[in-house]
């Protein structure tokens, strides 16, 4: 059995959500962020993440959300964990995790190894951190641009906190990705897109055979 999680974030519609349940997905995202092609309403929300509940972990996205729109997302979609994918401090997260009583996910912007630095600083706080790529400039979206980096620089990176890898990762390339970084949980967006915003069934289904299809060493 492969002891990779997998995390199928942008959901926007039955059919896909359906697909990433039944082929294992172990995480979920519902995109809060209003620029995202990947948005979906509350109400959007809340169909999609009783479709999850108990299957896998329901995954809320946001960016520099503020308060009152956290406590919205929490009484009305009751996700499992809150990702955080802006510049949200590590205070933020606490008193989030305190309010809210959800597991937290701190996503951080990488390129190269000193990107690393802050997450010691986060992983007091959160239950997961999210290394995905820096994205392009002139991009509006703080991720899910489908863009990559060096995946070998999170290679033996011990944060004591469970990490995974984004940016740019599709069902040809997940499994080289594992390998290189060494890391165990990954999550995808465009690379399981037919166009822009657009989850594929299909691309779903593989990219969670390939990546399931890693055996982790030991
Ligand atoms: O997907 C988005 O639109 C998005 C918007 C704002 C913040 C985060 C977003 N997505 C996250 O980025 C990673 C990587 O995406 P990709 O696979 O490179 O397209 C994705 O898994 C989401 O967690």
């Amino acid at each position: 059995m492969s002891d990779i999680k997998v995390k199928i974030c942008g959901l926007s519609t039955e059919d896909t959500m359906a697909a990433a349940l039944d082929a294992g997905a172990d995480m979920v995202g519902l995109m809060f962020f209003p620029k995202s092609p990947r948005h979906v309403t509350l109400s959007q929300a809340c169909k999609l993440a009783d479709m999850a509940r108990g299957k896998a972990d329901i995954v809320a996205v946001t960016v520099n959300m503020d308060l009152d729109g956290l406590s919205r997302i929490k009484e009305l979609v009751n996700p499992d964990i809150i990702q955080f994918h802006g510049e949200e401090a590590p205070e933020s997260l606490a008193a989030a995790k305190v309010m809210h009583g959800t597991k937290v996910m701190k996503a951080m912007s990488i390129s190269e190894k000193a990107d690393l630095e802050a997450a010691q600083y986060y992983a007091i706080v959160a239950d997961w951190l999210l290394f995905d790529a820096k994205p392009p400039k002139g991009s509006e979206l703080p991720g899910g641009n489908g863009v990559s980096y060096d995946w070998t620089i999170l290679k033996d990176l011990d944060l004591k906190k469970p990490f995974m890898l984004s940016g740019g990762l599709d069902p040809e390339n997940v499994a080289e990705a594992i390998r290189v970084s060494g890391v165990t949980a990954v999550d995808v967006s465009s690379g399981v897109e037919r166009e822009k915003g657009v989850k594929d069934s299909d691309l779903i289904r593989a990219f969670l055979a390939a990546a399931k299809g890693v055996k982790v060493p030991g």
